[in-house]
C-alpha cells in the first residue's frame, strides 16, 4: 500500500477535562478521498491542523510527509498586496508544470499577474488549487470547498482534484453529505468516531 498519512492513537484536547481526540486512528493511501464529517465543533479543523503540525498531540503519532492545504476561504489564503504569481513562486520550487496547470484548471495566464481583489471567488479558489498542487503534495487537505463556491463549482473542484489522485491521497472536509458520499471512498463522521478507530 501506498500510505501517504497514518495517524495512530491519536489523543488532543486544548484543556486536560475535554478531549476532542481519544485513541483516534485514521490512515490514507495514495489514490485514495476521505471525506470528515460531523457537527459544527466536533473537531474536523482541530485535526487539520494537528496534520500540518500548527499542534500538538498529547500522545500518539501522526506520521504524514508533504502536506498542502486549500481552505475555505480563498480571499484569506492569499495576502491581499501581492499578486498570485508573487505568493506562487514564494513557496513553490518548481514552476515547471505552471502553464500545463493553468490550462487544466481554465486560468487564463494573465490572471496570476493580477491581486487576489482582482479575481472572482471561483478564479481565486483555483488559484489556491493551483499553488497546492505546484507544491506537489502527498496529501492534499481540502477545507469544505463549497462554502466559497455555488454546489457546481463545488463538484467541478472535486472533480478537477480528483484528476491528480494518482499523485496524492485527499481529505476532505465538508458539511455536504452529498459532496461527501459522491467523491470520498470513506467517510468518517467524527460524531460517531470520536472516541473509536477510524481507519
Ligand atoms: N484555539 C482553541 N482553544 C480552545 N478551544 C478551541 C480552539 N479551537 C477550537 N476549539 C474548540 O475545539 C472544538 C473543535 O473545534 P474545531 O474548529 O476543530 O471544530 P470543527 O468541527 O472544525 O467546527 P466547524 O464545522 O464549525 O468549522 C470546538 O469545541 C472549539 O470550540
Amino acid at each position: 500500500m501506498n500510505s501517504v498519512l497514518s495517524i495512530e492513537s491519536l489523543t488532543f484536547g486544548y484543556t486536560k477535562e475535554q478531549l476532542i481526540y481519544d485513541d483516534f486512528n485514521l490512515s490514507l493511501n495514495k489514490g485514495e478521498v476521505k471525506a470528515i464529517v460531523g457537527p459544527s465543533g466536533c473537531g474536523k479543523t482541530t485535526l487539520f491542523e494537528l496534520i500540518t503540525n500548527n499542534l500538538l498531540p498529547q500522545s500518539g503519532s501522526i506520521s504524514v510527509s508533504k502536506v498542502s492545504s486549500i481552505y475555505q476561504d480563498p480571499y484569506s489564503s492569499f495576502h491581499p498586496t501581492y499578486t498570485i504569481y508573487e505568493q506562487i513562486n514564494d513557496v513553490v520550487d518548481d514552476m515547471s508544470e505552471l502553464s500545463s496547470l493553468l490550462k487544466e484548471l481554465h486560468l487564463e495566464e494573465s490572471l496570476i499577474d493580477k491581486k487576489p481583489h482582482e479575481l472572482s471567488g471561483g478564479q481565486l479558489q483555483r488559484c489556491s488549487i493551483l499553488r497546492a498542487l505546484l507544491m506537489k503534495p502527498d496529501v492534499l487537505l481540502v477545507d469544505e470547498p463549497t462554502s466559497a463556491l455555488d454546489n457546481v463549482i463545488a463538484l467541478e473542484v472535486m472533480q478537477l482534484l480528483m484528476k491528480f489522485l494518482h499523485k496524492c491521497g485527499i481529505l476532505l472536509i465538508t458539511h455536504d453529505m452529498f459532496l461527501a458520499q459522491w467523491c470520498s471512498d470513506t467517510i468518517i463522521d467524527l460524531n460517531e468516531h470520536r472516541n473509536n478507530n477510524a481507519e
